[in-house]
């Protein structure tokens, strides 16, 4: 197996008053591996963006321990090991439209980061690495010069994962990446990120509010409610074999291209009932792993 890139030990992340607080993340321990990608899933609100900012810093965690590459990021202070980890790690955004100045032509926001970074000060190679980036993407060196206005939902979104790009991170957080996009470009933007992972060694975090996307992208999957993660497992076994009542339910939402399937096909609704005191996490089978009591899981495993 390969090694931990990411480790993520009890995570907790509150917001509101310490008298009403708002528990985004309770409590959530999970790993990434090199080279895979994890799909985290949940309904709006779960706490899937806020697991995906805490992770890249953007805010500081309540409680638990992230570690990536060995080093606990919550202890990274100098302005040289922030940098180091912002070229490590990167964010690519939900809307296209709402993360990109549309004021900015293509080269300029690509360019941003490693601006930044103060790389690349000959112009010349400077203008090479944006036209190379544009051209990873699927666009071209001419779409340098155009506004960030000018492009499609789908181009936006190419521009988005050419900026993630431009500083050769390792780890890319992928909040909804395709959710704001026309089904039919959907697609095209998941396999682009599947090919630039293979080319690339990339490690995806990809965060999705349904399973039907993150099925073609994962390698292991996630599934979040209410500031907890109910179940992980490989992308097969998630399919396959799910356990937890609210996985079975965000799986009946999935339609299936069988229309014989889509005829008798019964979205089954997930009853909110309380975590028992005593649900834990347990390894229902090697490496796929559930919240819940002893006897819960045992009951769920064997209800299809
Ligand atoms: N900065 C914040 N201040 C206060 N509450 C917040 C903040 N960010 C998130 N929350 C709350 O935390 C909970 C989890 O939000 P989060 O955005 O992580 O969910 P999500 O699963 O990513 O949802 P969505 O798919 O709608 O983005 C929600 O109740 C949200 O209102």
């Amino acid at each position: 197996m390969a090694n931990k890139i990411l480790e993520v030990q009890g995570l907790k992340q509150y917001f509101g008053t310490a008298k009403q607080p708002i528990k985004a993340i309770d409590g959530i321990s999970f790993d990434v591996y090199e080279g895979e990608t994890l799909g985290l899933v949940g309904e709006s609100g779960c706490g899937k963006s806020t697991t995906g900012r805490s992770i890249i810093r953007l805010y500081d965690i309540t409680e638990g321990q992230i570690t990536f590459k060995g080093k606990n990021i919550s202890e990274l202070k100098s302005r040289k090991e922030l940098m180091q980890f912002n070229r490590e790690m990167q964010m690519i955004f939900q809307d296209p439209y709402a993360s990109l100045n549309p004021r900015m032509t293509a080269g300029e926001l690509i360019a941003e980061g490693f601006d930044i970074h103060g790389l690349y000060k000959n112009k010349k190679e400077r203008q090479a690495r944006i036209g190379e980036l544009l051209e990873a993407v699927g666009l071209t060196r001419e779409h340098a010069n155009r506004y960030a206005h000018e492009f499609s939902g789908g181009q936006r979104q190419r521009i988005g994962i050419a900026r993630a790009l431009s500083l050769d991170p390792s780890f890319i957080i992928a909040d909804e990446p395709i959710s704001a996009l026309d089904v039919s470009i959907q697609a095209q933007v998941v396999n682009l990120l599947k090919q630039l992972q293979k080319e690339r060694g990339l490690t995806y975090l990809f965060i999705a509010h349904d399973l039907s996307m993150v099925k073609y992208i994962s390698d292991r999957i996630a599934v979040m409610y209410r500031g907890k993660i109910l179940e992980l497992g490989s992308a097969d076994e998630i399919y396959n074999n799910p356990i937890h009542p609210y996985t079975k339910s965000l799986l009946s939402a999935v339609p299936q291209p069988d229309p014989a399937y889509e005829r008798n096909r019964t979205r089954i609704p997930y009853k909110h009932v309380d975590h028992d005191p005593e649900a834990k996490v347990i390894e229902a089978r090697p490496g796929h792993f559930v919240f819940g009591t002893d006897i819960q899981v045992k009951e769920w495993a064997k209800c299809k």
